[in-house]
């Protein structure tokens, strides 16, 4: 992976009146990465994506997007591409024209017509945007983000409301993008597809990180869990379990694979049908749950 920094914050703090709602933040995203801004709700997310973005001044503290202050907004924008968690869309434009009018805003240049192939908004093109459903707003929105494979993409929630072919869609353009190099910071609510899609996550606890590294190095700091049911007559496992009402037996272990085989080798030996197998690193979900909301 690229190690140019195409976003550096350094000790961004920000306030509004006597709220601090960011402290003392400091990370930076590289060129290529896929960047996961995630946590509770009030964390400060959408603050701190608001200065990057060139929206918000910092209270204090650097933040500098391609070597320059992203207050400079004629450096930075035309190499971003931004999908807000709501668009401002003008409900009276046809959905070609949104894209036109947005496309030229970016000072990019695109194909309109490939764009809205990439969100299967095609059919659509001569609808305004007032007739569209709420996913098909949100197909919409990403594909102006897109619009002319901007080097660093910012996505805010852009799969809430999409069915599932219409996600599956919106991930397969993120991974052309990024083959092209293109950085995308995501923020979602959406831990799997967090999980599944970053290099790296920042996850936010009032106004600071709770945790910071690839999603290997925070699922690590938390036992995996290996999940199965016992016949009612089997013997007790060779492993120490905890059961729960319904009747799951649940381990957790720093030595996911050593407790399998023996899970597995006694159950072979025994001939013991284990059922509703299921093992696993800690999901971010996890994470989350162990965050102290005092
Ligand atoms: N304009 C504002 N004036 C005063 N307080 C604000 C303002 N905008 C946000 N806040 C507060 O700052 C804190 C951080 O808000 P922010 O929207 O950045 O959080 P978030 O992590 O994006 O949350 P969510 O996941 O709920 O969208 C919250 O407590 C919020 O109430």
């Amino acid at each position: 992976m690229a190690s140019t920094a195409v976003i550096e914050v350094e000790e961004l703090n920000l306030a509004y009146g006597d709220f601090h709602a960011v402290r003392d933040l400091s990370f930076e995203v590289r060129q290529g990465e896929l960047y996961a801004l995630l946590g509770t709700n009030g964390a400060g997310k959408t603050s701190t994506l608001e200065v990057i973005e060139g929206h918000r001044a910092a209270t204090s503290g650097s933040v500098r997007v391609f070597g320059s202050s992203p207050r400079n907004r004629s450096a930075t924008r035309p190499r971003m591409g931004i999908m807000l968690q709501e668009s401002g869309f003008s409900p009276d434009l046809t959905v070609r024209e949104t894209v036109q009018l947005i496309g030229r805003l970016s000072r990019r240049t695109d194909d309109v017509e490939r764009v809205l192939s990439v969100v299967d908004l095609m059919h659509k093109a001569t609808t305004r945007v007032s007739q569209l459903s709420g996913g098909e707003k949100r197909r919409l929105d990403f594909a102006t983000a897109v619009y002319g494979a901007p080097e660093l993409v910012f996505l805010d929630e852009p799969t809430t409301g999409l069915d599932i072919q219409s996600r599956d869609a919106l991930w397969d353009a993120v991974d052309r993008l990024r083959e092209d190099g293109s950085t995308v910071v995501l923020t979602t609510h959406y831990l799997e597809e967090a999980q599944q899609r970053a290099d790296r996550i920042g996850l936010m606890h009032k106004g600071t990180f709770y945790r910071e590294g690839t999603v290997l190095e925070l699922t690590s700091t938390l036992p995996a869990v290996i999940s199965f049911r016992l016949p009612d007559q089997a013997p007790p496992p060779p492993l120490r379990t905890t059961r729960d009402d319904r009747g799951h037996h649940h381990v957790e272990t720093y030595g996911l694979e050593a407790d399998l085989r023996t899970l597995l080798n006694w159950a072979y030996d025994g001939s013991v049908a284990l059922t509703e197998l299921e093992a696993g690193p800690t999901r971010l979900d996890d994470i989350f749950r162990s965050i102290d909301r005092g």
